[in-house]
């Protein structure tokens, strides 16, 4: 084997970082005499932390900085929560390997009540997902929701600070950070349909390396990819950026896949919701299915007003 090194953008967030620390250990015991090494940097989305994210706007706002990084040669890779993966790559850089999936559920996270349906009248909740926000105010439209931002660790303390009852976030990224002994509760996929690659991490490579594209090879997770592909597809099909009131998720029944679907409204008036079942092979076709047959009951429109609104 020629190649001697791999070199990892990453985010600073220790999110990102045990991301990154995975994906070089798992490259390094795979690949001996292989030295992988991480290069962290701030992203435009790490710096601008007190607007709502929906405001901020623009696409990938936590991954350019990492794919110039690649295009220009100082990096080889890039590792993201497939979660905040934008749907276009820039020429000559791709998607090109899905590790499994860890825990794709929300995780309830509380210092004082169990579940969701323990929370007492106008309690308040904190997170600034439009997808959490939506599914939230369905189920109880007397909750306050108030915006949460920051990384893992921050949003943690702001609980703990009593600015909220309660706050919503991944299981994945609390179990990566050994913080599951916060997680109160799960919010099941019925309550809380998670967002499409929740709980799963991708690599972006730089595609006319062969070489590095074979060494990347050892974590594909074909099983996920068919349903983060499924998922992606989906959300791609109703143009959602990463911040909308979009649910995707897909589970595997043997070969067949099993997607579901949901659009809603922020304030929780209105959720659009569909499923559909097919071969896995088919996973991008499915995911293009459901995103029709959401438009066709006026997702389309329920989106144009959350971006007329950002
Ligand atoms: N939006 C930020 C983000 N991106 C990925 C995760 C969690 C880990 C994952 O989904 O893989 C989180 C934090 C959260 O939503 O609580």
């Amino acid at each position: 084997m020629a190649r001697k090194e791999i070199r990892i953008a990453t985010r600073k967030s220790p999110l990102a970082m045990w991301q990154a620390e995975f994906v070089k250990a798992e490259l390094e015991k795979a690949h001996p005499g292989l030295e992988v090494i991480l290069l962290p940097m701030s992203t435009k989305g790490d710096i601008i932390l007190d607007t709502p994210l929906a405001k901020v706007g623009g696409k990938g706002l936590f991954v350019k900085e990492l794919e110039v990084a690649m295009l220009e040669g100082r990096a080889d890779i890039a590792v993201h929560s497939m979660k905040d993966v934008p749907v276009d790559f820039p020429e000559g850089l791709g998607l090109t390997t899905i590790c499994e999936r860890e825990d794709p559920r929300d995780a309830f996270v509380s210092n004082n009540y169990k579940t969701l349906d323990e929370l007492p009248q106008g309690a308040i909740v904190g997170t600034s997902s439009l997808r959490r926000q939506c599914q939230l105010r369905e189920l109880r439209p007397d909750l306050k929701i108030h915006d949460l931002r920051g990384n893992v660790n921050t949003r943690l303390r702001k609980l703990d600070d009593g600015e909220y009852d309660a706050i919503i976030l991944a299981a994945a990224g609390l179990k990566r950070l050994e913080f599951d002994h916060r997680i109160t509760s799960f919010i099941e996929s019925e309550q809380s349909l998670p967002a499409n690659g929740q709980g799963a991490v991708g690599i972006e490579a730089r595609l006319d390396d062969a070489e590095l594209l074979e060494l990347l090879s050892v974590l594909e997770h074909q099983e996920t990819r068919a349903r983060v592909i499924a998922e992606r597809a989906m959300n791609t099909h109703l143009e959602g950026g990463c911040q909308v009131p979009i649910g995707a998720y897909a589970e595997l029944e043997g070969d067949q896949l099993w997607l579901r679907g949901l659009v809603g409204k922020p304030d929780g008036s209105v959720l659009l919701r569909n499923e559909v079942r097919g071969n896995k092979a088919d996973a991008e076709k499915l995911g293009i299915e459901l995103a029709e047959m959401l438009l066709s009951a006026g997702a389309g429109e329920i989106l144009k007003e959350v971006y007329g609104e950002a």
